[in-house]
């Protein structure tokens, strides 16, 4: 018989996973499978709980119980090698706003262990794609928010993590800017990168191919765009969202 760890396919594997603070249960019982190349969005109100699971999935945080396999790799057990393995970006971009883009990408290249002689090579190729190249003297806080945000997900990827977790990537953006961001996370999806990202944002649950929708620390909904909009008879994710809201009060 071949068992979920068997699918080689199979790049998350979370079950009944929780998270306790004291008493309080942030996460309870999750359990879910993210695949190659998937885009996978965890959606829910504020305080649902969506930080504190991607702080488990991304080593950052131990989780009480459950089961958690990231990347082949223990969630309890080898937190630090999971950090080592992935991306990440969070919602204030992580990038140093008082260094130039040069040495942002410079810097990065660094911490993730590019190779010296590649670095240079892997800059060039990055200030091209990302249309920077006439910025790389610029100040990162001078630049705009839209550009800062390509610039923080080029650099969580620039090591090639087989994921990368994104939390709240497009806070403050506006929906254009946002749309042009996802064609960034389209081609890493394409190239056999993971997406695991939480949002807020409804227009972004469209563009993933699967979500978990967390309601109180609980995944209430888990499926596409498109059979949660048939199952609760909506036409866009906002839609399921408020109808799957008070179907839980
Ligand atoms: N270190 C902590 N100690 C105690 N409680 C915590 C801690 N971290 C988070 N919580 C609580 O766990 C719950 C879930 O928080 P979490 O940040 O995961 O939610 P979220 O869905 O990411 O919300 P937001 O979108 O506001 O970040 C909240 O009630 C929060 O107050």
């Amino acid at each position: 018989m071949i068992t979920d760890m068997e699918n080689e396919n199979t790049v998350i594997r979370v079950r009944d996973l929780v998270k306790k603070f004291g008493q309080f249960v942030a996460d309870d019982h999750l359990s879910f499978d993210v695949y190659k190349g998937e885009i996978f969005g965890f959606l829910g109100a504020n305080g649902a709980g969506k930080t504190t699971a991607i702080r488990m999935l991304c080593g950052l945080l131990e989780p009480t119980s459950g089961e958690l396999t990231v990347a082949g790799l223990d969630g309890f057990k080898q937190r630090e090698a999971i950090k080592r393995r992935i991306g990440y970006m969070s919602q204030k971009f992580s990038l140093y706003e008082d260094l130039t883009v040069n040495e942002n990408i410079r810097l990065f290249a660094g911490i993730y262990g590019i190779p010296t002689h590649i670095r240079k090579e892997k800059t060039e190729e990055l200030l091209e794609k990302l249309e920077l190249g006439s910025a790389r003297k610029k100040l990162v806080r001078d630049l705009p928010l839209g550009w800062k945000q390509k610039l923080a997900f080029s650099l969580a990827i620039i090591h090639d993590p087989s994921i990368v977790f994104l939390d709240e990537p497009s806070g403050g953006v506006d929906p254009v800017t946002r749309r042009r961001f996802w064609d960034l996370i389209y081609e890493a999806a394409h190239e056999g990168i993971t997406v695991f990202v939480t949002t807020h944002y409804m227009d972004e649950a469209e563009y993933c191919h699967r979500v978990a929708i967390m309601s109180a620390g609980k995944i209430v909904a888990l499926d596409t765009p498109k059979a949660l909009k048939k199952e609760w008879d909506a036409t866009s994710m906002d839609g399921v969202f408020l109808k799957l809201a008070r179907s839980n009060e």
